[in-house]
């Protein structure tokens, strides 16, 4: 956690979701969450039901978004889009959007900025893979992801950094807590050197086989501002649990 942060749990359903997940969304709801925002980025299937289902109780989120506004882009969603339903927020440069889309991170900073365009908060995503971790590339990756994904005009009102060591996702497998407190230390060093004053009140959040037992030693680590959370956030009990983490 950072002093004056509030911390922000956030799940990502990726691919997953159906009507009849729709329930763990209104569980969710049902839920207060005293010491930190919430947010769900749910597939653009279920986005307006969502809407309903959340009652504005938690923030709702796209996962990806086109960097233009509306055309003849056959399959995308525009920020646009997602702020007509219902959405506050999008995630861009996920890792699995990297990697199954080719996107770089030139068009992850776009994306950013039609997030904003649109009005959204834009959830930059950024993380090294196991060769580069292996390879002791770590610091030096995030050091070329963050002046390239993040635009300088990036606000902490406007923008979140997730990072999400791409090992770590889907895998049960954690950085310690040396390489998470570390590796968040120097995202904030270079979002300060990028953004100046701004960077000290943006959430950067960890994200890569959150789950409520490692919660509470996750969120304690400094600089780590919340969660971004996958797996553990398709059910509402174990949402809740990871959210009941952050000291109120
Ligand atoms: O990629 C993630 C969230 O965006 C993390 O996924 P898991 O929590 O399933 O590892």
């Amino acid at each position: 956690m950072t002093p004056g942060i509030r911390p922000l749990i956030a799940g990502n359903w990726k691919m997953n979701g159906l009507s009849a997940d729709i329930g763990e969304l209104e569980a969710m709801a049902e839920a207060a969450f005293g010491g930190a925002d919430a947010l769900i980025c749910v597939p653009a299937t279920l986005m307006t039901r969502a809407h309903v289902a959340l009652e504005g109780k938690l923030q709702l989120g796209g996962q990806d978004c086109h960097t233009a506004a509306a055309g003849a882009h056959t399959g995308d969603v525009s920020a646009e889009m997602l702020a007509d339903a219902g959405a506050t927020h999008v995630l861009v440069g996920h890792s699995e959007r990297r990697t199954d889309h080719g996107e770089t991170d030139g068009i992850v900073a776009d994306k950013a900025e039609a997030a904003w365009r649109a009005g959204l908060t834009a959830v930059i995503c950024i993380g090294e893979t196991k060769a580069e971790r292996e390879g002791g590339k770590t610091l030096s990756v995030l050091s070329r992801q963050i002046p390239g994904s993040v635009p300088k005009e990036a606000k902490a009102k406007n923008t979140v950094i997730a990072y999400e060591p791409v090992w770590a996702i889907g895998t049960g497998l954690t950085p310690t807590v040396e390489d998470v407190a570390e590796a968040h230390a120097h995202i904030r060093k270079e979002l300060e050197t990028l953004l100046g004053e701004e960077a000290g009140k943006m959430r950067i959040l960890y994200g890569g086989s959150v789950k409520p037992g490692n919660a509470t030693e996750l969120l304690s680590i400094e600089h780590v501002d919340g969660a971004l959370v996958g797996g553990a956030s398709l059910k509402a009990v174990d949402f809740l649990a990871i959210a009941a983490a952050c000291p109120v």
